[in-house]
């Protein structure tokens, strides 16, 4: 079997369906009408040029906005309206474009904030809190240092996030969302800013995610060379709406989608 066979192989049901999603803002439309599902394993990538609504999408993904008209389905339940609570409870988690990591605090504690709301989930947690919680800061603290390794960022373990390269701090940025242990995982253009290498090192990365913890994962990004290689299918926006959906190299030879892309300056 191929690497592409060997993939395919492992993507699995419908775990997202976004249903005729419209978004406005006053008078401006930024989705409209939108339908997309997303496959359990599955690297998704959203791409578009700028004010395509790509994060629009994804906030209307996570809760954070909720749009006029349409519905979502998620793992089999539908839902009229997300709210960003739901969503991660059930199991989505996000990074952000502008990095939302504490600068002043150490790479350790940064993705130790990921693991809060696991924490404090749940009566039995609570309950384990009272007769051992030095076990369970241990145990978190072993979850957080396996992260670390995985993200070869050993070497910057106590380091003020703020003082690493901005590769690296998009780094510990996903290793806060792998903190949560998401099903999930939404990526607000991962590899925006980057030189090559940090490029090349953060496709790998979020590839070993969806190998290693078969993380399904939804990216978006508007630098269409960098997605094409890791993504599985490609939904792609202009100006609030669907002008392609399909793998790679479908997209790659619409007609619309070439269209888009020349008529506007990366
Ligand atoms: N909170 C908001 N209030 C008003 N208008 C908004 C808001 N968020 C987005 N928009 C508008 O919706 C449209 C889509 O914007 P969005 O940010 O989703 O696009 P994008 O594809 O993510 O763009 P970029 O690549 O530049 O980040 C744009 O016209 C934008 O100005």
């Amino acid at each position: 079997m191929s690497m592409s066979d060997e993939r395919d192989a492992r993507i699995g049901k419908v775990i997202l369906d976004m249903q005729n999603i419209s978004l406005r803002f006053g008078g401006v439309k930024a989705l409209t009408d939108i339908s997309f599902n997303v496959k359990e394993h599955e690297i998704r990538a959203i791409i578009g040029p700028n004010g395509a609504g790509k994060s629009s999408m994804l906030n209307v993904i996570n809760g954070v906005y909720v749009p006029q008209d349409g519905g979502i389905e998620f793992d089999g339940k539908q839902f009229g309206r997300m709210t960003s609570r739901r969503a991660a409870e059930m199991g989505v988690a996000r990074t952000f474009q502008n990095l939302a990591l504490f600068k002043g605090m150490s790479v350790l504690d940064n993705i130790m904030t990921g693991r809060n709301l696991r924490m404090k989930s749940g009566l039995l947690s609570q309950a384990f809190r009272i007769f051992g919680a030095e076990k369970e800061e241990i145990a978190h603290r072993e979850f957080v240092e396996n992260i670390i390794d995985f993200l070869e960022i050993q070497a910057y373990r106590k380091t003020p996030v703020g003082r690493l390269p901005y590769g690296l701090q998009k780094r510990v940025d996903l290793g806060r969302a792998l903190a949560m242990e998401p099903r999930m995982l939404l990526l607000d253009e991962p590899m925006a800013g980057m030189n090559i290498e940090e490029k090349q090192d953060m496709s790998r990365f979020i590839l070993d995610v969806n190998d290693e913890f078969g993380t399904t994962i939804v990216l978006i990004e508007h630098d269409m060379g960098v997605v094409m290689d890791i993504s599985d299918r490609v939904v792609v926006l202009d100006y609030g709406k669907k002008i392609g959906d399909g793998t790679p190299s479908e997209v790659r030879s619409n007609e619309d989608v070439i269209r888009a892309y020349l008529g506007v300056e990366h």
